[in-house]
């Protein structure tokens, strides 16, 4: 298909009504700044010499935030300036005849209102249809609205994407939930706005909100903590508490508490592979973080499986040892780790012991840590984070990034209850680079989040006990989402 349904998620339409203080090349450049994800130029007065010069400074602003770009309309002034298509109205030329003119590569929408139409648009090569108008419009007063029903029906007719059009705000884009819609157009929404970027950012958000695609993905790699403080629970519940999707691909069964580890039941190499194309054929991840892998040939399986299917935004944490003392990585596992794991990643997080090892150096000062991390990363191209969660007086974690130090200082919380830490702070990380952050401001904000959850001073076990993931959702909190919830249904 051309045309990908996430495009039409905030299919912004051009209106010069509000052209004042700001030109209105400014109004259009502050919309794409705002997360417009396709345009369309609408002119319906303008001189035919304008409007050309007026599309190709348009189509520059369009391909400078690689966004698909379309004119309203008119078909002539789509060729001329090369844009990715054209919008056609119902009363605008046909679509076999711009099809003509444009040729098989470009786009095509059409607007339409009843099945029929949009069957038939689909049958002639439309690549996606704008419905409407859905609510009430100021812009055509004439439109009368298309039913919900019908909207349902036509996203139900056609396999290409459905936008709808036509009065949407704020205020009623969430009714449009359920349609089958891939997203909206709004014109006065957007350009009648004081700040248009702001308007746009938060129509974003909403209609992602909508169309239920907004949710990002994060797969752990790891050990399953029978005492659900650490491992995959650890990274389920950061997960969770980051308001992603959690998968995950078991590596090892432990029987552990917070007091030691009694037991380790590796999963087979094969089966580890199993559940990771079962996951990355199916809801493919976002970000993934590596936690417990105990020996080389799950390494090797792991590491394969990553490079066939190309997985984006790896965390790995070299887990070699449990808080309260139990081995989890044969020794054998290092090396490989290293020379397999380690070039994968876009951040790998030893804490100070494991960076000893790995390093074969004794690490007691800030210098020592850089020389460290410094070492660690040779051969690697993506970032070490030297964690010091084992320093005596600080917290202090430092990054090695593109050949530079940077400092994370952290104040050493008052708290015996550390198990799960490593697992938490390196999951955390892989939320934040599936939402997007870079690697310094992801390790910022999952280093605010682990100085929070030990702040939460939960003490649960008779050893060194787990965090608590949840801190950021008080009870009273949880308590009044739940209550409000249940009124709305
Ligand atoms: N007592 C503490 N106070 C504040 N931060 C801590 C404390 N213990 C650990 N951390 C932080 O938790 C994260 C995990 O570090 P660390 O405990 O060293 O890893 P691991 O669990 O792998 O041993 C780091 O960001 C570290 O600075
Ligand atoms: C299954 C499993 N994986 C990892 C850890 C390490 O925990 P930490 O986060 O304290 O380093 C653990 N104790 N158990
Ligand atoms: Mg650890």
């Amino acid at each position: 298909m051309k045309c990908k349904k996430e495009d039409m998620q905030l299919y912004a339409v051009t209106d010069r009504t509000w052209v004042g203080e700001k030109s209105f090349e400014e109004q259009v450049e502050e919309s794409l700044e705002g997360g417009v994800t396709f345009l369309q130029l609408r002119e319906k007065h303008l001189a035919e010499e304008e409007f050309f010069k007026e599309a190709v400074k348009i189509r520059q602003l369009a391909a400078k935030y690689k966004v698909p770009f379309v004119i309203n309309d008119n078909v002539e002034i789509a060729r001329k300036v090369q844009a990715d298509g054209v919008h056609l109205g119902q009363k605008d030329m046909g679509l076999l005849e711009a099809r003509e003119i444009l040729g098989p590569d470009k786009l095509i929408g059409v607007s339409c209102r009843t099945v029929e139409d949009a069957r038939k648009a689909e049958a002639l090569g439309a690549d996606y249809l704008g419905v409407g108008a859905v609510f009430g419009t100021s812009t055509k007063k004439d439109a009368k609205p298309v039913a919900r029903e019908e909207l349902q029906a036509i996203c139900r007719a056609v396999s290409i994407p459905v936008v709808a059009i036509g009065g949407v705000k704020e205020s009623n884009l969430m009714e449009l939930k359920g349609s089958g819609v891939s997203g909206v157009a709004v014109v006065s929404g957007i350009y009648g706005q004081k700040n248009i970027k702001e308007a746009c950012r938060r129509l974003r958000e909403l209609s992602e909100e909508m169309t239920a695609r907004s949710m990002k993905k994060v797969l752990s790699i790891a050990g399953s903590d029978s005492s659900g403080g650490a491992g995959i629970q650890a990274d389920i519940k950061t997960i969770t508490a980051h308001g992603l999707y959690a998968m995950t691909a078991i590596t090892a069964l432990t029987a552990q508490n917070t007091t030691g580890v009694y037991g380790v039941q590796n999963v087979p190499p094969e089966f580890v592979a199993k559940q990771l194309d079962c996951i990355f054929q199916d809801i493919c991840p976002d970000a993934v973080k590596i936690g417990m892998v105990s020996d080389s040939q799950i390494i090797h399986a792991i590491a394969e499986k990553l490079r066939e299917y190309e997985a984006e935004n790896i965390v790995a944490d070299p887990v070699m040892s449990a808080t309260s003392g139990g081995t989890l990585m044969q020794k054998e596992a290092e090396k490989a780790i290293k020379a397999e794991l380690f070039p994968l990643a876009d951040v790998v997080t030893p804490n100070l012991l494991e960076a000893e090892i790995l390093t074969g150096m004794n690490i007691h000062t800030g210098k020592d840590m850089e020389k460290a991390a410094q070492i660690i990363g040779e051969g690697m191209e993506g970032a070490v984070l030297l964690k010091g969660g084992h320093l005596k007086e600080t917290a202090d974690d430092l990054l090695y990034f593109e050949g530079k130090f940077i400092w994370y200082p952290g104040e050493k919380v008052e708290n015996p209850n550390t198990h799960g830490t490593g697992c938490t702070l390196s999951s955390a990380i892989a939320c934040n680079l599936a939402k997007g952050y870079d690697v310094p401001e992801s390790v910022r904000r999952a280093k605010a989040y682990i100085t929070g959850a030990l702040r939460a001073q939960l003490n649960l076990g008779n050893g060194s006990g787990p965090l608590n993931h949840m801190y950021a959702l008080r009870k009273e909190n949880v308590e009044n989402i739940f209550e409000k919830y249940m009124k709305e249904t």
